[in-house]
Order: structure tokens, then sequence, then C-alpha cells
């Protein structure tokens, strides 16, 4: 198989080193010649990339190059594939997005709601100029985003980038939650099969079945409700946080049993409850900060110090080997199916054409190709609608600095809809994200 050349754009990522882990597990895969991070700040890149240097030496000496920089070209030039992973603001602003809400009892979360609002309107203008960036040195590179908040992101792009065929947004909460699917029922998570339907963070499986056909959706559901619902990706599997929000799909799933949600959409059904149980100077950028980055930092630190990964656990994550197996199924015509995000085009055919839904697609060397999913039922076409109308808005704002919009997109919002909140709520980030956002008028 012909090696290929990737970039890991926001290589200081606290998810950087578990894609390099998974590059390794799956370099029969994906086989790498060149591997390069880049990174607009170069001191948290560098304690990633010199202890990668040391993981690379020792388990995977036969990739040629890899480099880190915060140079646009030496990153850019001759690249096959790029993971962009980028957060402007850092975990610093993520947790104004997440406080600001609270103070008005309104759920504060990095990407639903009000906070990935905020976050919306931060990335969108970062992550334009890094696909001019990029487009600026090849053509032909695929460009896998998952950089948050990726629903918006993704509308964003789509009009900022209407022709480009080589530029896919995925996110990796359906996998990980199919990961819990399958050790429920003693399964390997790449042998199921998904149907399943949405927006980025607001879906819904209709059906999960093996490669040889059996339908293991209802077992599924019995399960969820006798035995409850926990996360088993080795990542969050002892996540408090995580743990409790595998747990509400239980509740979700006794309340709406047709399909098995999306873990976020418990954020949207029950936002008062959940808004109550946050606590505004512990939420999860303060966990994030004090738990994942603090344990990369240090496994970083220890493997720099001894130049040695002996005695520090590194495993891969369903969530870089998803990222991973999607590029090498597109860049190898390998025809796999993940569930991604694209233009709708009547995919789901009762809502509008130009909604960036996420669903199920065979991802080949032309790009992915969805299945039909045809008309879903009127409860999820009227929650559909509600948020795809939000998220058009966010990017309505964005685009064309209105405040008004940005005031309609909030209302519409079912974690708030209530104007004067939303008033109150807009205000506030607007003084917060001053040299981020656009001025609003
Ligand atoms: N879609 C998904 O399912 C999914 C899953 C995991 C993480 N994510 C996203 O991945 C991103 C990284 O998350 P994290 O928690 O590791 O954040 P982080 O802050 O630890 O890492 C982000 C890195 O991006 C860098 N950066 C910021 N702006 C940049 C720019 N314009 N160009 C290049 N680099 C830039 C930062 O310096 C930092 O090193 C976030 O957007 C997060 O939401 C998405
Ligand atoms: O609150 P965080 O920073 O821990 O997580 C936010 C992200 O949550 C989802 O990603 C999960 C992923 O599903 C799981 O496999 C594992 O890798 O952990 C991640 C969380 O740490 C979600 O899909 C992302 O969009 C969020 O950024
Ligand atoms: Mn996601």
């Amino acid at each position: 198989m012909e090696k290929k050349n990737l970039v890991i754009v926001g290589g200081g990522s606290t998810y950087t080193l578990g894609i390099v882990m998974s590059l390794i597990a799956e370099k029969e895969t994906l086989p790498l010649n060149k591997l390069v991070f880049y990174d607009t700040d170069a001191e948290r890149q560098e304690k990633i990339a010199k202890a990668t240097a040391v993981i690379l030496k020792e388990r995977y000496p036969e990739l040629e190059t890899f480099e880190y920089t915060t140079d646009k070209s030496k990153a850019f030039t001759d690249m096959d594939v790029a993971f962009l992973q980028i957060r402007t603001g850092g975990l610093k602003m993520r947790e104004k997005d997440e406080q600001i809400p609270l103070k008005y009892g309104v759920v504060g979360q990095e990407t639903c709601g009000p906070g990935g609002m905020a976050y919306g309107m931060r990335s969108i203008p970062d992550m334009i100029e890094l696909i001019h960036d990029i487009r600026s040195y090849t053509d032909d590179a695929w460009i896998l985003n998952y950089t948050n908040p990726a629903a918006i992101v993704a509308e964003a792009l789509q009009r900022e980038f209407p022709e480009d065929d080589r530029l896919l947004n995925i996110c990796d909460m359906p996998i990980a939650i199919m990961k819990s699917y399958a050790d429920m029922l003693g399964k390997d998570v790449w042998d199921l099969v998904p149907e399943y339907f949405g927006l980025n963070h607001f879906g819904w499986f209709t059906k999960i079945e093996d490669k040889d056909g059996t339908d293991y959706t209802e077992v599924i559901k019995e399960k969820i409700i006798n035995e409850g619902f926990v996360p088993t990706d080795e990542e969050i599997a002892n996540d408090e946080s995580w743990k409790k929000t595998f747990a509400q799909a239980r509740k979700m799933l006794m309340d709406f049993p047709e399909f098995l949600p999306n873990t976020y959409l418990q954020y949207y059904l029950y936002p008062e409850a959940l808004a109550a149980k946050e606590v505004p100077d512990n939420t999860r950028a303060r966990q994030v900060i004090n738990g994942r980055q603090r344990r990369v930092h240090d496994q970083c630190d220890h493997i720099i110090s001894t130049q040695s990964t002996e005695g520090i656990e590194l495993t891969d994550d369903v969530h870089g080997v998803y990222m991973v197996k999607a590029a090498a199924s597109l860049m190898y015509h390998m025809n796999e199916i993940y569930i991604v995000m694209v233009k709708n085009n009547g995919i789901i055919s009762n809502i509008p054409h130009d909604a960036m839904v996420e669903v199920p697609a065979m991802l080949a060397r032309s790009g992915p190709r969805p299945f039909s999913v045809g008309e879903v039922p009127t409860f999820y076409k009227g929650m559909m609608e509600n948020q795809l109308a939000y998220e058009k808005l966010v990017v309505d704002a964005y685009f064309e600095k209105s405040y008004n919009k940005a005031l309609q997109a909030l209302t519409l919002n079912r974690t708030v809809t209530d104007v004067e909140k939303a008033k109150l709520i807009l205000d506030d980030l607007i003084e917060e994200n001053k040299g981020y956002w656009p001025e609003l008028h």
C-alpha cells in the first residue's frame, strides 16, 4: 500500500497522543511516510511532540519523518491528509462558555446551547483561514475536521467552500456509543453496522446489526433498560462525568423508546435538570484541565525526561482509531461505512436539502456515499428542524455580523427559549468573546 503523509493541526491537543497511538495500532491500515504536527502555540505543541518523538522511535521506527512546526508551508506542503483538532480560545474560553449560561440557569456545555454558539463563533474564522491555507499548498489532500462545535463548523465551511469535495466533518460520539453496545453484546465494535440519522451531537440509531445481518437493536434497548448504560472506551470508562452522561441514555430510552439516542440529546431533553446539577466552578473544562490535560502532560514530561515510555500506560482509543480508519477508507477506496456529516440533499427526505446531516456513508476515493434514510417521524423532524434553524442562525450571525440573528438563534435553542434570558446570555458572551467574535450590530 502506498505510504501517506499526514499533518495533525492542533498538534498540542490533549487528543494527539491518542491519535499517535492509534496511528501506530493501525499502521497496516494507514501506513505513513511522514507525520507532521502543526500548532499556533509552539510551547504547548513542543511538549506533546517531544514525547511523540520518543514513542515513534520505540514503536514506529519505520516512519521516515516526524516533524513539528508553526510554519504553515512546512506543515501543509506535500500532505495527503490533514486532521483538524483546534480549540480557539483554549480550555480557558471553554470554561467561560460553560459558566456564563449557568449564571442564568441555562445548560453550560461545550457544543450545546449558548456555550456551543460562543465556541462556534470563535472556531469559524480560524477554521476558514486554515482551510484556505491548506488549499493554498494542496488541492487534493483529504481534510478531516473534528474541531467543535462540528455542526456549526460544518455549516460554515459548507457555505465558504461549497465546491470542496475533499473536506469531511466527522465526530466520534456515535462510535464511542457503539463501542458500549459492542461490549454489552460481547462483540467487536468494528463488526457492528449502524443505521443512524440526525445532526451532529443530535441524532438517533435506528438499527444496529452485525456484518452477518443479525439485528441487535431490540436486544440493546432491553439491556439498556434493564442493566443501564456505561461508557466502555478506556479513555472515558472511568470518567465520572461521562458515566453520568451515558447513564442518561436509559432515561431517554424510557421516555422515547423508538430509537437509541446520542448521549448529547440529554442537554436538549432535560435542560432544567441538567443545568441545576452543574457546579459553576467545576464545569467540564475545569475537570478536563485537572484530568485529561494533566494526565497527558504528566505522561509527556515523564517520557521526555526518561527518553522512554517504560511504565507509562499508552493505548490507542476509539476516537483515534475511528479517524485513522475513516481516512484510510477514503484514500485507499475501502468503501467502509462510517457515520459522517454530509449535505442532506434528500438523504433525510423530509428535512431541508441544505442541512448538514450526520448519517452512515461508505467512504470511497470519490468521497462519502451516504445511504438514503427516507422520512423521519414527526417528533424527530421537529426536534431536528428546530436545532437546524438554530445552527443556521448562528452561522448567519457570524457572516452577517448580526446581533439579531444571534438572538434569534439563542431564542430557538431548546436549552434557552426565553428571549430575556437569551439577551442577558448573549450580552455576556459578547463581552467575554471580544477579539474572537466579529463585532455584532
Ligand atoms: N468531533 C469530535 O467528536 C471531537 C472529539 C474530540 C475532540 N474534538 C475537538 O478537538 C479539538 C481539540 O480538543 P482539545 O480538548 O484537545 O483542545 P486543546 O486546547 O487541548 O488542543 C487544541 C490545540 O489547538 C491549538 N490551536 C488553537 N487554534 C489554532 C489554530 N488556529 N491553528 C492551529 N492550532 C491551533 C491549540 O494551541 C491547542 O494546542 C476541539 O475542537 C475539540 O472540541 C472533537
Ligand atoms: O468533555 P470532554 O472534553 O471530555 O469531551 C468532549 C468530547 O466528547 C465527545 O468525544 C468523546 C469521545 O466520544 C470518546 O470516544 C472519547 O474519546 O472521549 C471523548 C471525550 O473526551 C464528543 O464527540 C466530542 O465532540 C467532544 O469534544
Ligand atoms: Mn463530537
